[in-house]
């Protein structure tokens, strides 16, 4: 099955870093998920209830990084993983997450990361 449901460019203010002056307040954390996911019922079916929705995805990763204060990307990435695995039934999840910003010489930095089923 190669189907996917993406997201691309979710923002999401979130405390996170390992440097004292990133645990001060919020900033800008970016993500891009693929989820792998059966479209062909929904696509029968026309009915958002047997879909993957990317909607009801984005606002509850919104909702859970607005809560945590991981120190690394890592950690983060994983979590949110296994959010999408455990609460809305992809079957895998590709996700790169990334700090744009997060120092002078690089436009952005994070990490990719796949679990599941996804290959
Ligand atoms: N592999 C990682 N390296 C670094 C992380 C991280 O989360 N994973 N975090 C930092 C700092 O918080 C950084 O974002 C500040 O520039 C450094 N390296």
């Amino acid at each position: 099955m190669t189907d996917l449901v993406f997201i691309e460019g979710l923002r999401v203010d979130a405390l996170i870093g390992v440097y004292e002056h990133e645990r001060r307040a919020p900033r800008p954390l970016l993500l891009d998920i693929q989820m792998r996911f059966d479209n062909s019922i929904p696509a029968l079916s026309d009915a958002l209830a047997d879909a993957l929705d990317y909607h009801a995805v984005s606002m509850r990763l919104v909702e859970f990084i607005g809560q945590t204060r991981f120190n690394l990307v890592e950690t983060l990435a994983e979590q949110c993983a296994a959010l999408i695995l455990g609460e809305f039934g992809a079957a895998g999840v590709r996700l790169k997450l990334h700090k744009p910003g997060a120092f002078e010489h690089a436009a952005s930095v994070g990490v990719v990361i796949e679990r599941g089923r996804f290959a």
